[in-house]
């Protein structure tokens, strides 16, 4: 499916937040993990959670499913013997899974996205599995990877942090269940910090102890420990969110994203924050975020790694500010579903925005007067990419035409439904 973007100038009404990505395929995991039968309520639709519902049943999980929850019960520490998995383009998904297949005789990864995930390197999480014991066969660190566990029984382990957050979280969810206690070493810088906070809340809530050090660069986990079954509730997404919010702040608006809670460890929630720095009035309070907008923004920086996944729309933002934006410490954009700063800042060009770009950061010359359009965007797969060109369409003189905008779904298939529904000017062609 494309979509043809076209110029709006106002948004109005309210909608509810998509249940967040994160936390959806965590509590799936750890619900796996467990013995008993646990619930998930309100977990996320998506075709990354739809990857780790899928890779759960097949490693021996048993799921029911009704409108408001998903009833688990797991395999705790012995996943069924699969041969071959299929994550889609879920990069959280494959790591996470990665460490599980430890526990599995042999477990090759299948190269899906050969583009998008089949590109992203897993170096770091292959390494760290090795000095585990377990052997892992990969493709220059890509897919296709097989692993073969059987019996890792814990022990000293160092990862590095600088590439991604998720190897971190893929040996937090394996070694509470290995037989021996675990200590792990976070080497050079961790990116995405904020996301280990997601991983340690929902392992607490599974019953998992975890000793972390403050700064998140050593953790002591004791080994033999077991997931409890449990009742999960998931809360709305703020990075999908963000993307609504920044085409609240681009255009005159008054809308209502409902579901959105004030105290939540998801970094995203800076998109709140960002746009109050650049003078978006808004209100956030009982879990609503209120924008009503005017078009008018000031220039922000800020320090990206702190709501990874909101970058892009905070960019789309900046894309109309008075003045110039800086989002610093980013790198990590780069091992992404594309590269969201080379591709990305490629297609914002091709719009007509004026941005640059360094090894880790994203400068936007903001054009408030608007963009010229009138120009076919590629995607790159990239859901975030299709959001925010979505927000940068809005307040283009012609039309954008976004390509292949179906990898929306990755997170957040009510994409379009739900900006349609404040009001946007989006036609999409099958
Ligand atoms: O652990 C997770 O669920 C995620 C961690 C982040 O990745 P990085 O740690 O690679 O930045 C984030 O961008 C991704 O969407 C989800
Ligand atoms: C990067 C993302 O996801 P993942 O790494 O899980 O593919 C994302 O959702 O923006």
């Amino acid at each position: 499916m494309d979509v043809i973007v076209k110029p709006t100038p106002e948004l109005k009404g309210e909608i509810g937040a998509l249940s967040s990505k994160n936390y959806t395929t965590r509590y799936l995991l750890v619900a796996a993990l467990a013995e008993g039968t646990s619930t998930v309520y309100y977990p996320a639709h998506s075709e990354d959670s739809d990857a780790m519902r899928r890779c759960i049943a097949d490693l021996g999980a048993v799921l029911e499913e009704d409108e408001e929850k998903i009833v688990i019960t797991g395999f705790g520490r012995r996943p069924k013997d699969v041969k071959e998995l299929n994550v889609g383009n879920a990069g959280a998904v494959l790591r996470f899974l990665m460490a599980i297949a430890a526990l599995c005789p042999e477990v090759t990864f299948v190269n899906t996205y050969p583009d998008s995930l089949g590109k992203r390197p897993h170096d770091d999480l292959i390494d760290a599995l090795g000095q585990l014991g377990v052997e892992v066969s990969h493709n220059e660190g890509r897919l296709p990877i097989t692993i073969s566990g059987g019996t890792p029984k814990g022990g000293k382990i160092r990862v590095s942090g600088s590439v991604s957050s998720q190897y971190l979280s893929a040996l937090l969810f394996l070694t509470p269940l290995l037989a021996e206690d675990s200590e792990i070493e976070v080497l050079n810088d961790l990116k995405s910090k904020v996301v280990i906070g997601q991983t340690l809340e929902v392992l607490e809530q599974a019953g998992i102890v975890i000793h972390a050090s403050d700064d998140y660069m050593h953790f002591r986990v004791p080994g033999g420990q077991s997931y409890q079954a449990k009742t999960y509730t998931v809360q709305g997404d703020y990075p999908g969110s963000a993307a609504i919010l920044a085409a609240a702040a681009v255009t005159k608006s008054d809308v209502k994203v409902h579901r959105l809670a004030e105290r939540s460890k998801q970094g995203e929630r800076a998109i709140v924050d960002v746009l109050q720095m650049m003078d978006v009035p808004l209100t956030h309070q009982d879990g609503t975020v209120h924008i009503q907008g005017n078009g008018r923004l000031r220039s922000v920086e800020f320090d990206g790694d702190a709501a990874t996944d909101a970058v892009l729309a905070m960019v789309a933002a900046a894309v109309f500010a008075d003045g110039t934006s800086r989002f610093y410490n980013v790198e990590n954009l780069r091992y992404k579903e594309c590269d969201r700063i080379t591709d990305f800042l490629t297609e914002l060009k091709k719009a007509g925005a004026n941005v640059e770009e360094r090894q880790a950061e994203i400068i936007v010359h903001g054009r408030p007067s608007g963009l010229e359009g009138g120009v076919t965007i590629n995607a790159h797969y990239d859901h975030r990419v299709i959001m925010a060109l979505t927000v940068v369409g809005l307040r283009c003189r012609q039309p954008l035409v976004i390509k292949d905008a179906h990898h929306v779904a990755k997170s957040y298939p009510q994409f379009f439904d739900h900006i349609v529904s404040l009001g946007a000017s989006v036609e999409r062609v099958e």
